[in-house]
């Protein structure tokens, strides 16, 4: 028998996401990828899109409309542990000139606020498209979310369409809150941990990050600066 899980693609389109994991099926279940609708994320990309140069680097933008709850793309890259994290931004504040990277850490939280999990994807090197999402402060018209696959050990990263997405409309999503910088746990992940009502918070800049970065999002709602730039 499959897997119960969650519908996503509905939960999106009724605006009724709450910032919880998705559960899907997965190794541990009897379905089969191609025949499961419970693997949404776990699925190839099948949007189109294009990659051009804009003033923030590489950008991503939409070929096709998009429905809003439609599944875009897994954040794909390394993961890697805290520490190399901090070595690898450590290097990146080192180096001259303008910085660009694509070092995700994403931290759930459970309702009383404790952290129970932190993953560090970093899609500098290797990755997928979802490595030119630029952030918007704004929240952007992808929405991230943790997906926990039935029997898988560590928890993928998945985005969203927040809305309909018009064809030539840049695909971006909110890095963060500009300011957080909790301690939280390296790969901690507890039976708590897959609690359904877990909240997520994401940065593209971890707090030792320490040259902040001009956002330049262009949106009514920028704050100046980058999430999480000690600024
Ligand atoms: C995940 S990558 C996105 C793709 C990137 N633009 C590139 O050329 O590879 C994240 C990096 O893009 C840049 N970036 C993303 N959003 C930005 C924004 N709103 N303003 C300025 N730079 C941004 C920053 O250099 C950031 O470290």
């Amino acid at each position: 028998m499959a897997y119960e899980g969650l519908n996503t693609q509905r939960r999106l389109k009724e605006k009724n996401w709450d910032g919880g994991p998705i559960f899907e099926c997965g190794q541990a279940c009897s379905c089969d990828m191609q025949g499961c609708a419970n693997r949404v994320t776990q699925q190839p990309i099948d949007v189109a899109m294009c990659i051009e140069r804009t003033t923030k680097g590489w950008s991503a933008k939409a070929c096709v409309l998009i429905q809003r709850g439609q599944f875009v793309a897994q954040y794909a890259g390394e993961l890697i542990t805290s520490a190399e994290a901090a070595t690898r931004l450590a290097e990146i504040d080192a180096a001259p000139g303008p910085t660009c990277h694509a070092l995700l850490a994403v931290r759930e939280f459970l309702p009383s606020r404790q952290a129970c999990l932190r993953l560090n994807i970093d899609a500098t090197r290797i990755g997928n498209v979802a490595r030119f999402f630029n952030h918007s402060c704004d929240g952007g018209n992808l929405e991230l979310f943790v997906v926990r696959a039935h029997g898988a050990f560590v928890p993928h990263i998945a985005l969203f369409a927040r809305r309909e997405i018009l064809p030539g409309e840049e695909l971006t999503f909110s890095y963060g809150p500009p300011s957080a910088g909790q301690t939280t746990p390296d790969n901690q992940t507890g039976s708590a941990c897959t609690s359904k009502s877990a909240r997520v918070s994401k940065m593209n800049l971890p707090r030792m990050h320490k040259n902040p970065q001009r956002c330049l999002c262009g949106t009514s709602a920028c704050l100046g600066f980058m999430p999480n730039s000690p600024v």
